[in-house]
């Protein structure tokens, strides 16, 4: 489903085995070197979402080859490559082009019962291909909304555990936002309390450092 122009809704995209799996995979990244982060925020408080990066490491506003501690980046693996390949075909029907910038970071956000997350531009990556969402766990309503202002039109969107949500195109810089999460309705089979979520992205930075 279309929420806006080049932003694509596909509920239910991952089966629950596979989300499952993706789960499984965030709890190996969460606990590497990387670890789960509630990042400061410039002018003061901390984000409650928690995070952590692979490929490049994202704090408030910038992408660093480094962790803050000096260690490198855990890397983005290609599985993530593969699945950010196969979500931009199933949300625009056609593969990223040949010699499209390559995805090559992944934040994986987790929400807590009272975690959210401000309304806001992805617009640190020097590339314009499409931001992959995938959602697992909890319920959230996404706000995405328009180019210009953090306010109104928007559109609320549930995202369920197993939703894809892509937007590019005229979307790629749409502000959005998570004003909240629905607490307890995670899928048994999730395994999971709380909600993630997993953004694929390409950084358009050089492979060696910005
Ligand atoms: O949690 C979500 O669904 C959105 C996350 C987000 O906007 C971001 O990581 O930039
Ligand atoms: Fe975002």
């Amino acid at each position: 489903m279309q929420v806006a122009p080049g932003a694509v809704h596909l509920p239910g995209w991952l089966p629950p085995e596979r989300q499952a799996a993706l789960v499984g995979r965030c709890r190996a990244w969460a606990s590497g070197p990387g670890g789960m982060r509630h990042h400061a925020m410039p002018r003061g408080g901390r984000m409650s979402v928690a995070m952590t990066s692979l490929g490049w490491f994202w704090e408030p506003f910038s992408y660093a080859r480094t962790l803050p501690g000096g260690g490198p980046v855990p890397p983005f693996p290609d599985e993530l490559g593969e699945l950010a390949a196969r979500a931009v075909e199933a949300a625009y029907g056609a593969p990223p082009a040949d010699g499209a910038p390559p995805y090559d970071i992944a934040l994986v956000n987790f929400y807590g019962a009272d975690a959210r997350m401000g309304m806001h531009q992805d617009r640190d990556e020097a590339a314009l291909e499409p931001v992959v969402s995938l959602s697992l766990g909890d319920t959230c309503v996404f706000r995405f909304g328009n180019t210009e202002t953090r306010t109104r039109p928007y559109t609320d969107v549930e995202l369920r555990s197993g939703d894809l949500f892509v937007f590019g195109g005229p979307s790629r810089l749409a502000y959005h936002g998570v004003p909240r999460t629905r607490p307890g309705t995670a899928p048994p089979g999730a395994g999971l309390e709380g909600r993630l979520n997993i953004t694929l992205r390409a950084s358009g930075l050089p492979a060696d450092g910005p």
